[in-house]
């Protein structure tokens, strides 16, 4: 076993003139998930079909298991895409067939059975006739049940409902449980916040941020509450006596500190588009607590 399955070393990328990808670093264990945040046109599905070998980096290391995803064609690595097409008039039950005879092991038919019960999908429905979220579903059950040991998730849940959602955190878990290694693209911040083990941010085509959750507490920061004055903030960590103090002066009660969520961490990063690293801005009241409400980013 390698002590990581994915390694992405100095990878960029040039379309045409634009570079999109620059010298991004990007590692996965086993046992872990990976969130991969970043806004729209970041460069996170790029980074993904270099990782898989489907378009050529610019320069740059890749690895899955040791191997070169440039050079070799790598079959043991179950991706899903955020956009699936399918067959249209293959059923659910034949697409997972097909999809399972384009690796070398076929995928394991007691999980399949189970993955179709839990994600409740009819497997026996032509293609043409599942919405989106079921389409995605299939994509989802046949990189769970596939007999790898790492998955690439590619914006894997839109489409699908909460409760659906909630099944696929769980798989994931599971899955993360018996050894996988787990690269989750997401825009879905509460679910990341979840799941992930480590976090890599890029913006414009470079890692901004990357750690542990914990690790990046720094630009975590905590939201203060409190009543009279009426207060909801985020605030920096190394301020937050002298903020306690003026509340307390100016009579404050009920006065609450919590860290912020990831997902506020992304809102606040990205509040002003400049990557407001570091927390040193202060989101205030209102402003704070609508972005605070967002499910996604
Ligand atoms: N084949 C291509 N030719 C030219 N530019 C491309 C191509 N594919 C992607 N890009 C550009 O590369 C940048 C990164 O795109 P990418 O799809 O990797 O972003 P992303 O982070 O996955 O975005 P999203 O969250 O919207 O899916 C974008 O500016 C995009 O327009």
């Amino acid at each position: 076993m390698n002590a990581y399955p994915i390694e992405i070393s100095q990878l960029s990328k040039d379309f045409g003139k634009t570079r999109v990808l620059n010298n991004v670093n990007l590692t996965v264990a086993h046992g872990t998930v990976h969130g991969f945040l970043g806004p729209n046109g970041a460069g996170k599905s790029t980074t993904i079909r270099c990782l898989l070998g489907l378009i050529h980096p610019t320069t740059g290391t890749l690895r899955i298991n040791n191997t070169d995803p440039t050079k070799t064609t790598i079959h043991n690595v179950a991706y899903v895409p955020g956009d699936v097409e399918l067959f249209p008039n293959l059923t659910g039950n034949q697409v997972l067939d097909t999809l399972a005879k384009l690796r070398p092991t076929s995928d394991n038919k007691k999980k399949r059975a189970e993955y179709i019960e839990r994600f409740k999908l009819d497997p026996t429905k032509k293609i043409r006739t599942y919405s989106k979220g079921n389409r995605q579903k299939v994509m989802l059950i046949a990189a769970f049940a596939a007999n790898v040991d790492i998955l690439v998730l590619d914006e894997p849940t839109s489409g699908l409902d909460p409760l659906i959602e909630q099944t696929f955190i769980n798989i994931v878990r599971e899955r993360r449980n018996e050894g996988a290694a787990i690269l989750l693209s997401s825009h879905i911040l509460s679910e990341v916040q979840e799941l992930a083990d480590d976090i890599s941010i890029i913006r414009n085509g470079t890692i901004v941020e990357s750690g542990s959750l914990k690790q990046l507490a720094h630009i975590r920061g905590v939201r203060i509450r409190a009543t009279n004055p009426d207060y909801d903030h985020i605030h920096e960590q190394d301020s937050v006596n002298p903020t306690l103090q003026h509340l307390i002066d100016q009579g404050a009660s009920n006065i609450t500190i919590t860290p912020a969520s990831l997902e506020e961490l992304f809102l606040e990063f990205y509040q002003d588009g400049q990557g407001n690293q570091g927390g040193q801005g202060q989101t205030h009241g209102n402003q704070g607590q609508q972005q605070g409400g967002a499910s996604r980013a």
